[in-house]
């Protein structure tokens, strides 16, 4: 696939400039006048999380982290879904060499993302399950919409959210709860997200929600950015760094586990029920 890391302005409007790198599965517009930067998943139908769309996701956050924007906002081009979390077909009858890349990629995004310097915020205009929700909980703000869902419903899936999975999740909720709500697979409305503190604001709609993310990028604003950074560096240093240590095994352990009869079978039910919903 052609891709360069070099930024290439190709459109503008407004205050805005829309900034790709030759990718398709996301876009990253800048405000001009703010300097924050709106990464948009765009992948049909539910931005699951694909190899090619964590691919694009990582670039782009590179792309935000090196053009030195004053935040990032990640959000979905989708109506009603911010991300279906991984994508399920990536890891039920998989491709040896290719969900090896998958997983791998993943880890990269989370430490990018988790890891970033620019502070971040996720507007969350839909469903986020799973994945969905590691990617907002990897932010420091969350702003959702109402009649919508979030969680890490994984062990309703018959599959496990390791480890950092858990610290993204903890990061933003008590342990109490967040062991419960893991071992429930319990995913959350809104206004359940809001009062358990999930998720920091409600928005009635995306422009809303991207506004107020603004906003609490905005608090940054006179704030030393490199004080800023190596306090936020320090509160997450030891979660991105037992990831970094323990990479191959948790890959080697997730193979594992993915490519046991129990858990495809698993999946595949799991992946029937999706599709009959579907169609119906
Ligand atoms: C201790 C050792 C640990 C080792 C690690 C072990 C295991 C690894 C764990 C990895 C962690 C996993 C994380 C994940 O993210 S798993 C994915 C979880 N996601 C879900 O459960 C979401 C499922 N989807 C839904 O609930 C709904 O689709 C929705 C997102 C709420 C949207 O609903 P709606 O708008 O009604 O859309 P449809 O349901 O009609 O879906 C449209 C088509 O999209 C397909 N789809 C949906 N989600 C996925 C997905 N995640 N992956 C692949 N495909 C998906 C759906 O089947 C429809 O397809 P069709 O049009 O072809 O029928």
């Amino acid at each position: 696939m052609l891709r360069t890391k070099v930024l290439s302005l190709v459109a503008r409007s407004g205050p805005s400039r829309l900034m790709s790198t030759a990718t398709k599965l996301t876009t990253v517009e800048v405000n001009d006048k703010t300097g924050i930067a709106t990464l948009t998943m765009c992948r049909a139908p539910v931005n699951g999380l694909n190899l090619e769309l964590l691919k694009d996701l990582k670039t782009s956050i590179d792309e935000i982290e090196s053009n030195k924007s004053r935040g990032l906002i990640l959000t979905s081009s989708n109506a009603t879904i911010f991300s279906a979390g991984l994508d399920i077909m990536e890891m039920y009858n998989p491709e040896k060499e290719r969900i090896r890349a998958f997983w791998t990629q993943l880890q990269e995004v989370w430490l990018s993302l988790y890891g970033s310097s620019v502070p971040t915020a996720a507007a969350i205009n839909g469903h986020s399950p799973a994945g969905g929700c590691l990617l907002a909980t990897s932010c420091e703000y969350r702003v959702m919409l109402p009649k919508f869902t979030i969680g890490l419903n994984e062990t309703q899936l018959g599959i496990v959210a390791p480890k950092w999975f858990m610290s993204s999740f903890l990061s933003v909720l008590p342990q109490r709860q967040a062991e419960r709500a893991l071992n429930q697979g319990r995913m959350f409305s809104t206004e359940e997200a809001l009062q358990i503190g999930l998720i920091d604001e409600t928005a009635t709609s995306k422009e809303e929600a991207v506004e107020k993310c603004a906003a609490f990028l905005g608090t940054f604003a006179r704030v030393n950015p490199l004080a800023r950074a190596l306090t936020k560096q320090q509160f997450r240093a030891a979660d991105l760094q037992q990831l970094e240590n323990e990479r191959k095994d948790d890959l080697e352990k997730f193979l594992f586990f993915i490519n046991q009869p129990a858990v495809q079978k698993g999946l595949g039910i799991y992946l029937e029920g999706l599709k009959k919903k579907a169609k119906k």
